[in-house]
């Protein structure tokens, strides 16, 4: 419970932080005036209960008339507060959600965080759906935290008006005979209220608990299979030349059973739960009239006073009973909260842990500089030990050797992105720009892919032309599109032209190529090489490859087929 209080105020803080989070913070301001202001209106009521009935009592025509005529105004003021309310509740959860999702897109790119908490390279923690956590985690909890933390505060706030017009009202005693001892409680009403609740809140907590666990369990499946479906997307052609479609269904079907069977568990528990609370919520309406019977029947109340007391016991139970109405909401909200937390605070830290023995340096004359590099798998299983070597700038470096001798391993530790080893790489200065093994393109169709990841500018068009040139694609004539590379059109080898154009337009000091020609025949990857020389005469070029790079001189070699692992 003190977990779950300190993790919702640690994002609550994050949620009204920044400029945007302190106009959601006028935002909750005026849904709270609003929302008192409906609780004076509700007192109101209260009160019109007890000169109604009277006048019904009585039979006096104008007076029913009359409080009808009350009736209609606050009512009418009652739904004109609720609406307005509502309408500012959603600009506030729309605020905060903006807030929070922009502070978890900060984090996972900042540092590479992204990169590091991924399965598999080694951090300690792994983050299972990031995108759940910040396109569903980050709305689920600002609509859940802000409904439940406002319908919280207005019910402490209710509960206090409503207990001091039930003490008020309630001045008749109980009492009774036990075992020929005289019992008295005065003013049983006020106490029944607080006594009926606190057993029923028991009771709800006791039988719902286990609803956070399988609330979260949920929320993970839900991810697992969205990203099944999502990956099957990405690869449709791979799968396709494959045939892999029975594979995909099975593994499709995996996915959505397991939620079907949490599913199940999720709901066996709402049942049992249901089968208390939807009772409760039938019989809290009538239960206080039943109460106050004895003394409607001993005289000691009018009908007026009785309706005046059940409406007033009503508000306070029912106020009182939002922990057990909400129970539901906020089994989600802890479960939900508790995701975007972990996730929030891993991916803060990531970076402090990024360190690892293998040190990577800015070099002091502008060379690359290896020293005693000995690079690891995250297990600590030896990959390479290399040889020291110094690349000076506007040099051409080679590096060579047989496939899983860590040749693209030496790129990412030059790049920062592998920690795991021992030793010392000096980094040169400049520009450094480095190009994975398959080439990537984002979403947004052909010239997002030409201009990536420079942003668009007044001569993106220009420069995109340029990237496109001899590729057959036109930037004029493209669609607006959100499909990713596979929609491209565009083959591996004219894939690989396209990174390289790219990087010619980016003018590096230092270009680090992982096998950049590798889907592209002898011709190609000569003309690509050579224009890429030409257009780059005095950077650096550091390529990995199987071949010797075509069109090149004075290639300095690294053979990793040397350093075999020991
Ligand atoms: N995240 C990882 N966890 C564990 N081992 C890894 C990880 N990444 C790479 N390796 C291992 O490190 C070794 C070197 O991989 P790397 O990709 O650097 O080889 P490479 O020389 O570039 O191979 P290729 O020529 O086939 O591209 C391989 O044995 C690989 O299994």
């Amino acid at each position: 419970m003190i977990a779950f209080l300190r993790r919702l105020l640690r994002l609550l803080r994050l949620c009204a932080s920044g400029a945007r989070g302190r106009i959601g913070l006028v935002y909750l301001v005026a849904v709270l005036a609003l929302g008192f202001a409906g609780i004076w209106i509700s007192v109101r009521i209260i009160a019109w209960n007890a000169a109604f009935y009277n006048a019904l009592q009585q039979v006096n025509g104008a007076e029913i008339l009359a409080q009808i005529g009350v009736f209609g105004l606050l009512t009418a003021a009652s739904a004109t507060l609720y609406l307005v309310g509502r309408y500012l509740q959603k600009l506030l959860e729309i605020t905060w959600r903006q807030r929070i999702t922009e502070i978890a897109l900060d984090r996972w790119l900042r540092d590479q965080a992204y990169w590091r908490l991924r399965a598999g390279n080694g951090s300690e923690v792994e983050i299972d759906n990031p995108d759940q956590r910040i396109a569903d985690d980050c709305r689920i909890f600002v609509e859940r935290a802000t409904g439940e933390g406002l319908e919280f505060i207005q019910a402490l706030v209710a509960v206090v008006s409503y207990f001091a017009v039930l003490w008020g009202l309630s001045t008749f005693t109980l009492a009774f005979d036990v075992g020929g001892v005289n019992v008295e409680i005065p003013r049983y009403m006020v106490w029944a209220a607080p006594i009926y609740v606190a057993l029923a809140s028991g009771l709800t907590h006791w039988l719902g608990a286990p609803l956070k666990l399988l609330n979260f369990e949920q929320q993970k499946r839900e991810a697992n299979f969205r990203f099944a479906l999502a990956h099957l997307r990405e690869a449709a052609e791979a799968v396709a030349l494959h045939r892999g479609e029975a594979a995909e269904r099975r593994s499709l079907d995996v996915h959505f059973a397991a939620i079907a069977a949490n599913w199940r568990s999720l709901i066996r528990r709402e049942f049992i739960l249901g089968c208390f609370t939807r009772p409760y919520m039938q019989t809290v309406l009538r239960i206080p009239m039943f109460l106050a019977l004895p003394a409607f029947i001993a005289g000691k109340v009018t009908l007026g006073g009785l309706m005046q007391v059940a409406s007033a016991f009503s508000n306070v139970v029912t106020t009182l009973s939002w922990f057990i109405f909400s129970y539901r909401d906020l089994a989600e909200l802890a479960a939900t909260a508790s995701r975007l937390d972990q996730f929030l605070l891993e991916t803060d830290t990531a970076a402090a842990g990024k360190t690892g023995a293998l040190s990577v340096f800015p070099s002091a004359d502008g060379a690359l500089r290896l020293k005693g590099v000995r690079l690891e798998a995250p297990n600590g299983d030896v990959i390479a030990q290399l040889p020291d070597l110094t690349a000076t700038p506007g040099s051409c470096l080679w590096i060579k050797g047989p496939s899983g001798l860590g040749k693209s391993t030496l790129i990412k530790a030059i790049a920062g992105l592998w920690p795991h080893g021992a030793g010392t790489i000096e980094r040169p200065s400049g520009i450094l720009a480095f190009l994975p093994q398959r080439p990537y393109t984002p979403l947004g169709g052909i010239t997002a892919a030409a201009l990536y990841p420079a942003p668009e500018d007044e001569n993106a068009a220009e420069r995109a032309r340029r990237v496109l040139e001899g590729l057959g694609r036109d930037p004029e004539s493209e669609q607006s599109s959100s499909s990713a590379s596979a929609q491209l059109g565009l083959s591996g080898g004219e894939l690989q032209k396209l990174a390289l154009r790219r990087l010619m337009e980016e003018r590096p000091d230092w270009a680090f190529l992982d096998e950049p020609t590798s889907a592209m025949d002898e011709e190609s990857e000569r003309s690509a090489l050579v224009a890429l020389r030409a257009t780059l005469p005095r950077s650096a070029l550091v390529i990995v490859s199987h071949r010797r790079p075509a069109g090149l001189e004075e290639v300095i070699e690294l053979d990793l087929g040397s350093c075999r692992r020991s």
